[in-house]
């Protein structure tokens, strides 16, 4: 369907908003009205700047507090949208969008109102332009959208229809049933949101919470489809108001915006049974998801020194093999691979990328360009696997790599594959990797793990740790092979981060592999006495286990699924390893553990104390 974007979504000016709305593949824009008075630009310029662009103006907002008003109120209000009718028509934008009267109406029965918006509809229909009425959820007496439907339906006026917002609907718990009984020509516009849950009032959450569909808890789709079923063929249009989002580049909310609808579309395609009328026919499907089956590597700068070599040796990892052209080695324990790239040269031992295992490769990089994902083929010569990757928001590549039975492909590029060695490897696998975000760039990636591989979000946590809150969101496939953590990276009050990426892999015997693994000269992050005392006062643990967990600082959580046991590596650059063992149906990741092991951290890098 056209795509379309408020101005208010995001940060610049006007210029800057209408050049990255066009960059990013929209095909309108709802103007704002502050964004005009604000601009430079005259209508006219803005008119033929869209032009330029491509973009066309689907709507002029907002109109404010028109109805429901006394005698001198509604001249006055009369005569402010005769101005803005004049501004439209030198914009070229045929639908202005009306709020419900939030403060200055008088009359909580809907006559005032009713008889009011005819007049206005009346002076619409002169001037040649629509009315699109939008309850909003705090509406003084109109706040629901079935009550501003039937206003509109008593008015009876071809220049009056309905503009929904999924905000206002959503956030007050509507029903969408009532939706289908709308005509779709009396749905003028459809504005859509998402929006985390939460316990606030809806105007606050609606003037800083709202998200990019996919980014927040509310089921867009469903709403989608009772639009489109309703007939409404019009622009899906995004309107977030979003404190972050407008502090970002305005180039990357507008993509993450388009990302957002594109996905939207294609998942409202997935729900809908009927693809018949016209409406759905507009509905554009993407190339079909390729979810993850699995990791295939990590890859990693190894920063100076050997500290890194030595760490994965202590873990157990042995050197598999040296690619035959470049400065990469391949180590591998278990099914577990990491690839150390010596060609990048930075200080510090850093995590650079991920690779997954994928049913169909071509499939999924269609689906990746559809959503104007980064692309990064790797630098290959004659011989070398092809190898995409694309960039994801946190900077780290996701390469696509095929479904393995043994060894990728990949790794016949390296050299003196050794055969499996014959000591008893004590990790089996990589079960979770945790990666550090931007703190304005984390909703971006959930959408962006969500919308090119199709994970799901599967949980939240917020942590309060000693440098501020670290914000932490899963995102897992269905049979959890591929679980990343992404978490939101504070700065300190010193404007340091004391915050690091990490891969978690799995033993089946935690005790045994932390004595195997200490006797290999491991250094693990140390774990304070309290939480051991604090740990006998929430479970049953056998005395002698606990001697010994609190011996090799091994962590503990348990619920009704499960439990699950964990330690750490001291840090290495800005990673370190975690071991961790789930038993039964564990599914989790010790978060009620994390601000120990942030505190722990913490205290390293204040006084670099590495054991
Ligand atoms: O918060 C507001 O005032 C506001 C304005 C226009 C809208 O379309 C809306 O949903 C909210
Ligand atoms: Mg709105």
């Amino acid at each position: 369907m056209k795509t379309s974007i408020a101005t208010v979504s995001i940060g610049g000016s006007l210029r800057e908003k209408l050049v990255a709305i066009s960059r990013a593949g929209f095909d309108g824009y709802e103007i704002f009205e502050n964004d005009l008075i604000s601009s430079p630009m005259s209508p006219e310029d803005i008119r033929s700047l869209s032009d330029d662009l491509g973009l066309t103006i689907d709507l002029y907002q907002p109109f404010r507090d028109f109805e429901g008003v006394s005698e001198s109120q509604l001249a006055r209000n009369l005569k402010r949208a005769a101005a803005k009718f004049d501004v439209m028509k030198r914009l070229g934008v045929d639908t202005i969008l009306a709020c419900s009267n939030v403060g200055t109406a008088i009359d909580p029965s809907d006559q005032l109102a009713i008889d009011q918006l005819g007049k206005l509809s009346e002076m619409a229909e002169f001037f040649d332009v629509k009315i699109a009425y939008e309850a909003l959820a705090w509406g003084k007496f109109v706040s629901t959208y079935d009550h501003s439907w039937s206003i509109v339906q008593a008015v009876n006026h071809a220049s009056l229809g309905l503009c929904l917002d999924s905000f206002h609907i959503l956030s007050r718990g509507s029903s969408l049933d009532k939706i289908a009984e709308i005509p779709g020509d009396k749905i003028f516009f459809v504005q859509l949101a998402d929006a985390p849950l939460m316990s606030l009032d809806v105007l606050t959450w609606s003037r800083h919470y709202r998200l990019f569909p996919g980014e927040g808890a509310w089921d867009l789709p469903a709403f989608v489809l009772a639009a489109i079923s309703a007939g409404y063929s019009g622009p899906l249009s995004l309107e977030i108001f979003n404190d972050t989002y407008r502090q970002g580049a305005p180039t990357l909310t507008a993509r993450d915006g388009h990302r957002s609808l594109k996905t939207l579309e294609d998942e409202t395609i997935g729900i809908s049974s009927s693809h018949s009328q016209t409406s759905f026919k507009n509905l554009d499907p993407l190339p079909l998801l390729q979810v993850p089956r699995g990791f295939s590597f990590v890859e990693l700068q190894p920063g100076e020194g050997d500290q890194l070599v030595k760490v994965l040796s202590a873990l157990g990892f042995e050197l598999a093999g040296a690619h035959r052209r470049k400065a990469v080695e391949l180590w591998t324990q278990g099914d577990a691979r990491i690839v150390i790239n010596n060609d990048l040269t930075g200080t510090q031992a850093e995590l650079v990328g991920v690779g997954v295992e994928v049913a169909d490769i071509d499939t999924l990089t269609e689906r990746a360009r559809s959503l104007k994902a980064r692309l990064k083929p790797r630098d290959i010569e004659s011989g070398e696997e092809e190898l995409v990757a694309v960039e994801a928001p946190n900077n780290i590549d996701f390469y696509f790599g095929e479904l393995t039975g043994v060894n990728p492909k990949w790794s016949s590029e390296f050299a003196s594959l050794n055969s499996k060695s014959s000591q008893e490897t004590a990790l089996t696998h990589i079960d979770h990797i945790a990666l550090r975000q931007p703190w304005q760039r984390i909703d971006e990636s959930v959408l962006f793990f969500r919308s090119i591989f199709g994970l799901e979000i599967d949980d939240g946590q917020d942590i309060a740790s000693e440098f501020g809150l670290v914000r932490s969101r899963s995102l897992v496939n269905k049979d959890r092979t591929i679980r990343l953590a992404l978490n939101v990276t504070p700065t300190g009050a010193d404007g340091r981060q004391t915050f690091s990426d990490h891969i978690a892999l799995s033993t089946v015997d935690i005790l045994k592999t932390a004595k195997l693994l200490r006797s290999n000269g491991l250094h693990v992050l140390r774990v304070p006495q309290n939480y051991y005392e604090d740990l006998t006062s929430k479970f049953e643990i056998d005395k002698d286990r606990l001697k010994e967990m609190q011996d090799f600082d091994v962590l503990f959580d348990s619920n009704e699924d499960g439990n699950f046991f964990h330690f750490y590596t001291q840090p290495i650059g800005s990673l370190f390893f975690e071991i961790i063992q789930r038993v039964d149906g564990y599914d989790g990741y010790g978060a009620s553990n994390a601000f120990v092991r942030l505190s722990s951290q913490r205290a390293i890098d204040v006084k670099g104390l590495v054991k």
